[in-house]
């Protein structure tokens, strides 16, 4: 069992930001904005994959501290449109995942279609068994059930409630929808149009 707490001290990429965000073992933090706010380019600065400014730290060790390949297997961001380097879904898992498809309703299958063949629903579906399956402390999900109809979306919101309880994981979960970050999420942060973070809820 991993217990992770993630912080974010002064994180910003450009103009978006600065932000700082403090999440512990088993919580989610809800992040809301408007379209082109900057969320996608938050999460991926706090998985290091942009450049960026300020420091992101995984149980107080700060990323600099860490080798980048360590620090992206765990804290891991699962892009709203998933990106795939195999021809199937089954060419992308080093172990098995039979009770994550499950809990999504995915059938073995589905692992060795074609990638291009699936729906976009579960494309995003299997893209969040291929996060879960690496185990990482961090989730930054962006949007991850967007694609996806009410019963899907209660699945995938089940299946990482249950994952930051078992692992002890934290997470951090972009959605245009304020009723679900309510459902989800212990605690917000809300940005304005310019990526600044507001004290009062702002549309
Ligand atoms: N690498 C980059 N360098 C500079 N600007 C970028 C970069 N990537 C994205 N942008 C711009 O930054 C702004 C924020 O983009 P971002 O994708 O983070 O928005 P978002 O809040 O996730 O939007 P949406 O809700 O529509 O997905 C956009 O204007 C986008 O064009």
């Amino acid at each position: 069992m991993t217990a992770a707490r993630f912080q974010a001290i002064g994180l910003a990429a450009g103009t978006i930001g600065p932000i700082d965000i403090d999440v512990d073992a088993g919580h989610c933090l809800g992040l809301s904005a408007p379209s082109g706010a900057g969320k996608t380019r938050l999460l991926r600065a706090m998985a290091d994959l942009d450049l960026h400014e300020g420091d992101c730290r995984l149980d107080g060790v700060s990323a600099a501290n860490m080798p980048a390949p360590e620090w992206r297997r765990r804290v891991a961001f699962l892009a709203a449109e998933s990106a795939w380097w195999a021809d199937t879904p089954r060419e992308h898992f080093d172990r098995g995942c039979e009770k994550l498809l499950d809990a999504l309703d995915l059938t073995s299958a589905l692992l060795d279609m074609p990638i291009e063949l699936l729906s976009s629903g579960q494309r995003q579906r299997m893209a969040l068994v291929r996060t879960l399956a690496h185990t990482p402390e961090v989730l930054l999900l962006d949007e991850p059930t967007a694609n996806l109809d009410a019963v899907n979306i209660d699945r995938v919101e089940r299946l990482i409630a249950a994952y930051l309880t078992t692992h002890r994981a934290c997470c951090i979960w972009v959605s245009h929808d304020r009723a679900q970050l309510e459902r989800v999420a212990s605690s917000l942060l809300i940005l304005d149009a310019h990526g600044q973070p507001c004290d009062a809820p702002c549309s």
